[in-house]
């Protein structure tokens, strides 16, 4: 049998030429980023926007922050369950992650900083600010495009408006001997849409609908634009979450990333009008996201194949 190529995401690129809304290029990309995202629930983002400075920067802000003391990282908690310190859970020993909630707001950041570093630490927070601005940014562009591709440009404006966004900044040690090197277990996010960005160590992978695991190479100016299940919610199940996993090699070096995910709060998301037709029957009750991810969060929620449909399905 002959080897096929290794399959791939598709690619989009987000440069200045259609960065403007309404342009011949913006329309043309918006055209990509639905098609992908019904196709793969994902893609590949080059955002020419980042630059290499600011990628070294947030990894080396990264490293700092889990170089600081357990007892003082476990205070970043939160009472959303998986938005605050996540570390040596069993079954993923490999992994631990922190959460800076509201990390577009200075307020947010400063918050997270002065609690993690009572003396401060102006760069990190500048940096995690600046890092999570501009990635706001192009999680807001994809989603106007999606919104335009739809006709559903009004109810985005008020979902923008009650968006927050929640920055984790993770960190998977080497496997030692005798683990295997799963980093996070299989899963779809429970946000409405995410954005990670790899630090030079692969390990993510991404699984399409035919059931095949697509590995995805990190590069300093990419990025991983993935639907989570809210955005199912509201496209009436035209864009579904895939299923992802991180899996770390034996003898590679310990592996930083980070997501930037976009929760929506105090107002309940509904499948837009629009979406509903003969052949396509309206699919979700309007739900409130942050009750959903507590109900996800609860033995039923844990065990359903689709957390979602089993919390507001028709
Ligand atoms: O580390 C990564 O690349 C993926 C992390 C992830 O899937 C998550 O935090 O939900
Ligand atoms: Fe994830």
């Amino acid at each position: 049998m002959g080897s096929l190529v290794n399959p791939t995401l598709p690619i989009i690129h987000f440069s200045d030429k259609n960065l403007e809304p309404g342009s011949t290029p913006w329309l043309s990309t918006g055209k990509n980023v639905v098609r992908a995202l019904e196709h793969y629930g994902c893609f590949i983002a080059i955002y020419g926007k980042f630059s290499p400075e600011m990628h070294e920067a947030i990894f080396r802000a990264s490293e700092e922050l889990f170089d600081l003391p357990l007892d003082i990282k476990v205070q970043n908690t939160s009472y959303t369950p998986s938005h605050g310190y996540v570390g040596q859970e069993p079954v993923i020993p490999l992994y631990e992650g922190l959460g800076i909630e509201n990390a577009t707001t200075r307020e947010g950041v400063e918050k997270f900083t002065n609690l993690l570093w009572p003396s401060g630490n102006d760069r990190f927070c500048e940096t995690a600010l600046e890092y999570s601005r501009l990635v706001a940014e192009l999680d807001q562009m994809v989603m106007r495009m999606v919104s335009e591709r739809y006709g559903i440009e009004n109810s985005y404006e008020s979902l923008l408006g009650a968006t927050s966004y929640l920055l984790r900044i993770i960190k998977y040690r080497k496997p030692e001997k005798g683990e295997n090197g799963l980093g996070i277990v299989p899963h779809t996010d429970k946000s409405f849409m995410t954005i990670l960005h790899q630090c030079q160590v692969k390990g993510l992978e991404i699984k399409t609908k035919d059931g095949e695991w697509i590995a995805v190479d990190p590069s300093p100016s990419s990025f991983i634009v993935m639907a989570g299940d809210a955005c199912m919610g509201w496209t009436n199940g035209r864009i579904e979450p895939p299923n992802h996993r991180v899996t770390i090699m034996k003898g590679s070096e310990e592996r930083y990333s980070l997501g930037l995910f976009t929760f929506i709060r105090d107002l309940k998301i509904q499948v837009a009008e629009e979406l509903v037709d003969d052949h396509h029957p309206l699919q979700f009750r309007p739900f409130d996201h942050y009750k959903f991810i507590h109900f996800y969060y609860t033995e039923e929620g844990r065990r359903s194949n689709c957390p979602l449909r089993a919390y507001c399905g028709v």
